[in-house]
């Protein structure tokens, strides 16, 4: 294939993934990395298009690999700044420009102007640093939920790189003395890898969005939006999950249940705007006694559950208390109006040979009950949980 008809295929495949990330942006308007990516496929459909034209029009010597080049490494790094907003929420803007303004003055050294080797020596080693340095920072994320997708773009990156980096060893090593390869292939080699790689990449991109969203989704059709706990459905997902874990590791787990006193008597005092604020109130209070670890539920209307893992019995009595009065101590503060809350609280722990954590909040609940008919603002425990 001609250089020329390599050029135009390298620009339009650069074209689409503009297209692709501009679309995936305008259906997912959360995915603000998506912008990063598309300023990236801008950047290399201007670095092809500026080689299409240099091949028509006569620019002047130093305008057209300049530019071409500052747009193609200002390209990667704009893919680094998605990579790290993505990950991190941090566009790297000043990285994109810094690279587009470095490498275009660069040009202007009368040596680098001259020298392909030279170039190559510059820019081969720094498209190779941003594209690892963006591998790498998925690596690290690669345990985590969204984890898997992000893959394809890791072996992207990585076969890119090496293939970059070996290419322009052949090239400044002296691709004449090679004798399974000629020059002229290895720079059509080198134009494929470009399209195969746009090409890819944007799979990759979309695979990404595709997959965070689904999370997203996932979450929020877990979540209660008053007080961001989880709701009931969660529940049944998380406690299966960690029952199993605390069975297998031989530790233990704990529901803490806790129901707002007298609530209707806020609801028919206040009003129920007022009343959900107190709802919400109540759970940022609790929230704050929680350690990361802890998973939280409400369980409907004014009651939630707090699932408990690795304490022993003395202490979730502890945790139950502390929730309980700083409730009592915080009361909601209104323009004009106080509100002073209290709740009352169920503890139960797992028992040896016991299987199931419905039972464990079956007794939670009973024990909130108990806390309820004794007079409210207080902690029940079912069982003795000091000695557990
Ligand atoms: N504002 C508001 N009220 C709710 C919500 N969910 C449930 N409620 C109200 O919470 C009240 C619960 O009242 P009850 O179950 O009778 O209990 P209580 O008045 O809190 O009394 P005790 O639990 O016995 O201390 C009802 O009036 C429900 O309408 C909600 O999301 N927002």
């Amino acid at each position: 294939m001609d250089l020329h008809t390599l050029l135009v295929c390298t620009a339009l495949v650069s074209f689409i993934m503009m297209l692709t990330m501009a679309a995936l942006y305008i259906a997912s308007r959360n995915e603000s990395y998506l912008i990063d990516w598309l300023v990236c496929g801008a950047l290399f459909f201007a670095s092809n298009l500026s080689g299409i034209l240099a091949t028509n029009v006569d620019f002047p010597s130093f305008f057209h690999p300049a530019f071409a080049n500052a747009c193609y490494l200002a390209g990667h790094a704009a893919l680094f700044s998605g990579v790290s907003k993505c990950l991190y929420n941090r566009s790297m803007w000043g990285v994109v420009l810094i690279v587009f303004v470095g490498i275009f003055v660069m040009h202007f050294v009368p040596a680098m102007n001259e020298s392909i080797e030279l170039r190559i020596v510059v820019l081969y080693p720094m498209i190779a640093a941003l594209d690892i340095s963006a591998m790498l920072a998925l690596w690290k994320h690669r345990n985590e939920e969204a984890g898997k997708a992000y893959y394809l773009l890791i072996i992207l990156l990585f076969i890119f790189s090496a293939q970059q980096l070996f290419r322009g060893y052949l090239l400044l090593t002296g691709i004449e003395n090679t004798p399974w390869i000629e020059k002229h292939q290895l720079l059509n080699i080198g134009s494929l890898a470009v399209i195969a790689f746009y090409f890819l990449l944007t799979i990759a991109f979309s695979v990404v969005v595709t997959w965070r969203k689904e999370l997203a989704l996932r979450e929020y059709s877990l979540t209660d939006h008053l007080t961001g706990w989880y709701n009931r459905k969660a529940l049944e997902v998380f406690a299966n999950k960690e029952l199993k874990r605390c069975i297998r590791n031989d530790t233990q787990l704990a529901f803490i249940v806790f129901d707002i006193d007298h609530f209707k008597s806020v609801n028919d005092q206040f009003g129920h705007i007022l009343g959900d604020k107190a709802i919400a109130h109540v759970t940022a209070i609790a929230k704050q006694q929680l350690r990361e670890y802890d998973q939280y539920f409400r369980l409907g209307g004014e009651e939630f559950a707090v699932l408990v893992s690795h304490i022993s019995g003395q202490d979730v009595e502890l945790l139950a208390q502390r929730i309980r009065k700083s409730v009592a101590k915080t009361p909601l503060i209104l323009d004009d109006e106080t509100v002073y809350l209290t709740v009352s609280v169920g503890v139960a722990m797992l028992n040896p040979q016991e299987t199931s954590w419905q039972t464990v909040l079956k007794r939670a609940d009973d024990a909130l009950y108990r806390s309820k008919h004794q007079g409210r603002n207080q902690v029940t425990s079912c069982g003795d949980l000091a000695k557990i």
